[in-house]
């Protein structure tokens, strides 16, 4: 796992980026000539990223070269960040939670604040004589609790962007937004922000510019947690030409200022592009779909899309009530889906494919399914579900992250020994939908290699195993935390999720003492450990 420093700053032309190794964090463009980064030799060797275009994509970014996984590939600061669109109160000061019925007021714009000093900060200077116009105070939150109200922030902070950052302006508008689309739609809490500037703020921007700038958030925006877990938003215009799959080849993560950082998650050949995934890799292809169609008005038809069996898990598929061992697959036609078994031809229609998916998921929900069962009971249930989905299908992954809470105080050989499994199953159906070194992966090998640990030494205090087999046992924890580890390590320096690199160093420490042997003797840990104190300091610092 290499650790390269590249893609600092940026260079666009009509078809490429070139990313150098500079070590500034400004951007370089044949728009900004007079943007700070000299131009070098050596600026094409250390390209990575290039751009791409085809008509039914649009722009999206390829490696130039190969790439290990684990090696940096972009990185980039928000051109401008706010509340995510629904927020419960912050101070748009200084980006933190405003608690309780009592708080000051900015003087000039009424907007709710944490101290009356966050009223000049600099974060809240240029928006605060433009939310002022609102004299009547109808978009001003009034409540505490979470408010859509947030919404127009951000959208406002991007066009102020016209005035005060000429360059990020022109990257801004650059992006994609499905503005017209949009306009045509008339979404409600689209129209209801555009509206608001336009006719409230009275901003002397047209209307084109306040869709595109709505539009190319919703289409754009990356979110990630302040030190004290606020959830907000940015806008990278870099960041913003990566397109989407069902199956993500970078990770992204983010340090707590909201810079963000996209490594390779497996290896990469010169051209594989860039994918992240807009939606969530655990959700069932309808939710996926329905996204993707609504939000990017694209219909996704990535390598997991594309196969009926969703890279053989049957993810979304119900049973075949006829046939033994046999899932419905999709079948689309003229844009409806209909679920059909390839062995006998029976069908079921999108609907009851949902509907029963949703009756199972209420069923964990509402009644208390999972509570205070003991570890058999949670096996039934289990069982329950694999009698009537695929054992890698989406509801038995619910169904497994419940169980699972619901054992976690459950420290019985019993629970132990469900927990393995659970985890053990749980990892198979991520590495084929979030391979590589993926945040997810990264948690779910601490978790196993944990339960592991855990279930090795109440055996042993039981006396039920031998001492080699227990050692078998540990190695094998210490194996998954070892990879917990390095994951979890790529973190960026800053980042709140640092702390679970913490956990899983820790608990790999912890089973390499039982074993007696030097977690350094791995030649990939010993680089990790060797920046650790750096590492730690900073993440101690922001935790
Ligand atoms: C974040 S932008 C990505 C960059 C974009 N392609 C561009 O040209 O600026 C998101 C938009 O890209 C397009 N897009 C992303 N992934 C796609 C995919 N897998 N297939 C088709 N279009 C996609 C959609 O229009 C989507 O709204």
């Amino acid at each position: 796992m290499s650790m390269e420093r590249l893609c600092e700053c940026v260079e666009e032309s009509k078809t490429t980026i070139c990313c150098n190794d500079g070590r500034q964090n400004e951007y370089c463009s044949n728009d900004h000539h007079q943007c700070q980064q000299p131009r070098n030799d050596d600026h094409h060797h250390s390209c990575l990223v290039v751009e791409h275009t085809d008509s039914m994509a649009g722009r999206y970014l390829v490696t130039s070269r190969e790439a290990r996984a684990g090696n940096l590939l972009l990185r980039e600061s928000p051109v401008a960040m706010g509340p995510r669109a629904t927020s419960s109160l912050i101070c748009l000061g200084c980006h933190e939670a405003i608690l309780g019925t009592e708080f000051p007021r900015c003087p000039v714009c009424w907007w709710p604040l944490c101290s009356a000093a966050c009223a000049s900060s600099s974060l809240h200077q240029a928006e605060c004589p433009v939310l002022a116009a609102d004299t009547s105070r109808i978009g001003q939150p009034k409540v505490t609790g979470s408010t859509p109200r947030y919404d127009i922030i951000l959208v406002l902070r991007c066009l102020l962007l016209r005035d005060r950052n000429p360059l990020a302006w022109h990257r801004f508008l650059d992006m994609a937004s499905h503005a017209e689309r949009r306009m045509e739609e008339k979404e409600q809490h689209h129209m209801a922000t555009v509206r608001y500037i336009k006719e409230i703020l009275k901003v002397d921007y047209t209307l084109e510019d306040i869709h595109h700038a709505r539009g190319a958030i919703i289409t754009n925006c990356f979110e990630w947690r302040s030190p004290s877990g606020i959830s907000l938003r940015g806008v990278y215009p870099l960041l913003g030409r990566m397109n989407h799959s069902c199956r993500p080849t970078v990770a992204v993560s983010s340090d707590c200022k909201g810079s963000m950082f996209v490594r390779a998650a497996v290896d990469l050949q010169p051209g594989d592009q860039l994918y992240i995934t807009y939606t969530d890799t655990l959700e069932p292809l309808w939710e996926r779909r329905a996204y993707t169609t609504s939000t990017h008005f694209f219909s996704c038809d990535c390598v997991r899309c594309r196969d009926p069996t969703e890279l053989g898990l049957h993810y979304s598929s119900p049973k075949c009530e006829l046939c033994d061992q046999q899932f419905l697959e999709p079948r689309n036609w003229l844009g409806e889906v209909t679920w059909e078994c390839p062995l006998c031809g029976t069908q079921q229609t999108q609907q009851q494919v949902q509907l029963e998916v949703e009756q199972w998921l209420e069923h964990f929900d509402s009644d208390d399914t999972f509570l205070h069962t003991s570890p058999y009971a949670v096996r039934n249930i289990m069982d329950k579900v694999e009698e009537v989905f695929h054992p890698h299908h989406y509801v038995w992954v619910k169904a497994a992250h419940v169980a699972l809470r619901t054992l976690l105080e459950n420290h019985t050989t019993k629970a132990l020994d469900l927990k393995r499994h659970l985890w053990h199953r749980l990892l198979y159906i991520y590495n084929v939908l979030e391979p590589g070194l993926t945040k997810r992966r990264g948690a779910t090998l601490y978790e196993l290699g944990v339960a592991e640990a855990e279930m090795a030494r109440a055996e042993k205090r039981a006396e039920v195993v031998t001492d080699h087999f227990f050692k078998l046992q540990l190695q094998q924890a210490l194996c998954h935390l070892q990879e917990a580890v390095l994951i979890l390590s790529q973190e960026p320096p800053r980042s709140r999720d640092l702390r679970w690199y913490t956990h899983a160093l820790d608990a790999a420490t912890r089973v390499a003492q039982d074993l007696g042997v030097d977690l350094a003797t791995d030649p990939a840990l010993r680089v990790v450990l060797s920046n650790d104190d750096h590492l730690l300091h900073e993440s101690a610092q922001n935790a």
